[in-house]
């Protein structure tokens, strides 16, 4: 409604509107007629009739009740038929951009009078702008996808590729060159990983995990490969359309018959003079249900190979049904026979596992960005819940207990966030190489600790929301959410506990032979 046209009415006014047939509340200042919205009511007409909510002022029950986000609604919206005379709104709607002011709701570079050692003037532009993008151009789409279980449209596909958000994905590098990133704010030359740090937080600040692998996810960890080890006839091909988001492309190593155990797998791949004959099956593969291209592990006689199939005849990918939704494509992946020019083996014949491994520092690192953001996120949703939810007529906050869990949400995002960005500062300044000897066991161990973190802060989260922490709408539908699929964090690129024996594998191989108590 606009504010100009809005009629002023006094609380005793609003009062005389109380029965059925004629109610009126006041919600925030603002008068709504619920008198014909009553019998639709998804809480029922009677609450609304109920002393103290009908003809008054019924801001904390309803705000213990529903997300600010449900007057937002247009179908809501236009309930509302003036204001209270001398008042003024006081809840409002994020603005897209804004930070929150809730404390602990962003991490701590963000926050005025904080100091950041590896934070610039930069960055913090580039963040802003980031936020406004994501909330304005994903929020919705993420919202309406993540329901409906649909792919992200191409419509919004091509706005992230106008800004560049799928190049920088991927991180800093040569396929940046050229590129005007987030509107120009910042350099390709001078975009570096912290840069890349933030798409993904705030990616993920507004998307559902399942969006934020539809999203393109397949692409960030199937592309690299073909960057790094395609021919360069083979990434004029492929290269340009995937990151102008015309074409998709998913990583295929993955089957039913084995994962981490990348040496137990079946799909194998037979030479017939310029082509491989590729058979086999791939389970659980991100972005396959609608994929153009798959980077796919193969059995061949000389060892584990990598090659690129481009879907056509012989490929057919369906769904797997998993726990979050089927936006993200998780696919069931089949080849028959499938005829692949030998141009697309990425790397030497029988080096594959170096092609799959050189990937994954990355692949965790992401990972880690964005469990990080979705805690914090719950960090902010507790922290508001907990302040406006009364229980024996005080808040929530007055219980020892939830704020005793709160010090332990607050407490462990901190760390993870600390230990995040010294690794990404080392990222910064190594090269790749020496990315992958000193820091794979580090992000190995990062990764573990961080999806951990993750469900135990999942579960002090459904603590505090009770049993709005189990419905997928409503008060605590971030917190089902959340529940439902941290589990894919300590999964997805690698197992926890594998990670956790890779971080100390790698320690013990640098042990001094000398090192005694
Ligand atoms: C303009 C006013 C209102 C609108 C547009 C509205 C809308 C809604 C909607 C959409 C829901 C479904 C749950 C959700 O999506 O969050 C809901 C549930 C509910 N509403 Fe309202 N409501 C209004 C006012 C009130 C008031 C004043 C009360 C006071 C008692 C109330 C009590 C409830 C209850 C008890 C539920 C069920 C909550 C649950 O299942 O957890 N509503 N309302």
């Amino acid at each position: 409604m606009n504010s100009q046209a809005l009629k002023e009415f006094t609380l005793e006014e609003v009062a005389r509107h109380n029965t059925e047939g004629d109610v009126w509340i006041v919600i925030d200042s603002k008068v709504y007629d619920v008198t014909k919205f009553a019998n639709l009511h998804p809480g029922g007409s009677n609450v609304l009739y109920a002393d103290g909510v009908a003809g008054r002022d019924a801001t904390q029950v309803f705000f213990g009740l529903h997300r600010h986000e449900v007057l937002l609604k247009p179908q809501y919206a236009r309930l509302q038929i003036g204001k209270i005379q001398g008042q003024e709104e006081s809840i409002k709607p994020p603005v897209p951009g804004e930070l929150s002011k809730v404390p602990y709701a962003e991490p701590s570079w963000l926050n005025s009078g904080y100091y950041s050692p590896y934070y610039s003037d930069n960055h913090r532009k580039f963040q802003k702008a980031a936020r406004k993008f994501f909330m304005e151009v994903v929020k919705p789409e993420s919202d309406r996808c993540d329901a409906n279980g649909q792919r992200i449209s191409q419509e919004v596909v091509d706005k992230l590729s106008e800004v560049n958000i799928i190049a920088m994905r991927l991180g800093p590098g040569k396929h940046l060159q050229g590129r005007s990133l987030m509107g120009g704010i910042v350099k390709p030359e001078e975009f570096d990983y912290f840069h890349e740090s933030i798409i993904h937080a705030e990616l993920t600040r507004v998307s559902s995990r399942a969006v934020v692998d539809g999203l393109l996810a397949g692409l960030v960890i199937g592309l690299p490969p073909i960057l790094n080890y395609g021919s360069p006839e083979l990434i004029a091909k492929v290269v340009p359309d995937a990151l102008a988001g015309k074409k998709y492309i998913a990583l295929a190593i993955t089957e039913a018959f084995a994962g981490s155990d990348v040496g137990g797998l079946q799909t194998t791949a037979v030479r017939d003079g310029d082509y491989w004959v590729v058979t086999g099956t791939k389970k659980w593969i991100t972005n396959g249900t609608f994929a153009d291209y798959f980077t796919t592990g193969c059995k061949t006689e000389s060892g584990f190979t990598v090659l690129l199939i481009e879907r056509g005849p012989g490929v057919s990918t369906k769904p797997v049904k998993t726990a979050y939704s089927s936006v993200a494509g998780t696919a069931y992946i089949t080849f028959d026979k499938v005829r692949v020019p030998v141009s697309h083996t990425l790397g030497k014949v029988g080096s594959g596992m170096s092609v799959i491994l050189s990937n994954f520092n990355h692949e965790r690192w992401m990972v880690v960005c964005c469990s990080i953001s979705a805690q914090r996120l719950v960090v902010e949703e507790c922290l508001k819940w907990a302040t406006q939810r009364m229980v024996f007529g005080k808040p929530l906050t007055s219980q020892a207990v939830i704020r005793a869990k709160l010090a332990s949400m607050i407490s462990r995002v901190e760390a993870c966030q600390n230990w995040l960005e010294s690794v990404t500062f080392q990222m910064n300044n190594m090269s790749y190489k020496e990315t992958s000897d000193k820091l794979a066991g580090p992000i190995g161990l990062l990764k573990q600790f961080v999806s951990r973190t993750g469900r135990e802060t999942a579960e002090d989260a459904t603590q505090i929301f009770g049993g709005r922490a189990l419905t997928t709408t409503g008060m605590g539908k971030f917190i089902e959410n959340y529940h439902r699929t941290s589990g894919f964090d300590a999964i997805l690129a690698g197992a926890e506990d594998v990670l956790g024996d890779l971080g100390v594998r790698q320690a013990l191989k640098k042990m001094p032979r000398n090192a005694r108590l």
